[in-house]
């Protein structure tokens, strides 16, 4: 059936009750993978967050970069190592993860949000002291724990109607140097200190999979009580622990919900957010 004007009239009029909910509301997404990395998803994501600022969310980027790091590092000769999904830090590696995540990927994404009609503003955890972090253990090397989130920076940018898009390295208050930190976690951190009323994380799969061999098993609600079944059923393992973890503490710390979304999917946040259609696995109280 052919989609006509009265149809695409449908889908607007379908927004806005949604986008009344939210507007003046603060949301984080968390981007990163896949979506940052094909041009075309890259462009949908972009534009989404152009939208929701033009209608005026208060939308915060917060971007990870992994598959760029890992990229660096194999140029230098340098070997990838993670332990339990984190990346094991030396201070070479301390280095590189800075330059590509406080430069390329943030400056790549300020400039592509403000060629696509926004006015984006890049920030590193460490600009006025936002990320304060001590080490997290010693077998990471530098990668940090977050204990102490000055938001100021971004409701600043977010006050001057900036897009604030985040760079996740924080500043260290245990010795002089800088912290590696996961992406999803900062980005739940900032949501908590934001008092945000959502936190979206993009991410290569449909969402929480009861089999992750299969689509069609998703899991569209999770209540917190139910998550610890899960991970001893070993329904949530690998990837998604710490993932379901960050989300299921943003919620516990006052976020309203938390979304792992499918970046694959064009518009997956516009979907999400401004239609009846949810998609993806939402983790509420
Ligand atoms: N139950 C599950 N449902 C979906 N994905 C799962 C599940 N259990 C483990 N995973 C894995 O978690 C991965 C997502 O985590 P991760 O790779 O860390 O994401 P990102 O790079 O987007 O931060 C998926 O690609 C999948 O391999
Ligand atoms: C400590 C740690 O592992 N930090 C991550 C930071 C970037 C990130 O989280 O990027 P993605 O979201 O794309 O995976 C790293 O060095 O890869």
């Amino acid at each position: 059936m052919a989609f006509n004007e009265v149809d695409r009239a449908q889908v607007l009029a379908e927004a806005l009750p949604y986008i009344q909910k939210y507007s003046g509301k603060t949301i984080v997404v968390k981007y990163g993978g896949n979506a940052m990395i094909s041009e075309d998803l890259r462009r949908a994501v972009i534009s989404d967050i152009v939208l929701l600022n033009l209608v005026g969310i208060r939308v915060v980027v917060v971007h990870g970069g992994g598959p760029e790091i890992n990229e660096m590092l194999t140029k230098i000769g340098k070997e990838s190592k993670f332990v339990d999904g984190l990346r094991y830090t030396d201070e070479e590696t301390m280095d590189i993860v800075q330059q590509v995540l406080c430069g390329r990927v943030n400056k790549n994404l300020v400039a592509t949000l403000n060629r696509m009609g926004g006015r984006a503003v890049g920030l590193c955890g460490m600009d006025g002291g936002m990320f304060q972090a001590k080490q997290l253990s010693e077998k990471l090397g530098l990668v940090g724990e977050i204990h102490h989130v000055d938001p100021s920076p971004v409701t600043d940018a977010l006050d001057d109607g900036y897009i604030p898009v985040v760079s996740t390295v924080a500043q260290g208050t245990d010795a002089d140097c800088a912290y590696n930190i996961n992406a999803d976690t900062a980005a739940a951190k900032l949501a908590v200190a934001l008092k945000a009323e959502k936190l979206i994380l993009l991410t290569d799969v449909r969402g929480l999979l009861r089999d992750p061999k299969d689509d069609a098993t998703l899991i569209s609600e999770l209540q917190l009580s139910s998550v610890p079944a899960l991970v001893r059923e070993g329904v949530i393992s690998g990837g998604m622990i710490p993932k379901v973890d960050c989300c299921v503490e943003a919620v516990r710390s006052g976020v309203d919900s938390a979304i792992i979304l499918d970046g694959r999917v064009a518009h997956s946040i516009l979907i999400e957010l401004l239609s009846d259609a949810g998609i993806g696995t939402m983790l509420v109280h």
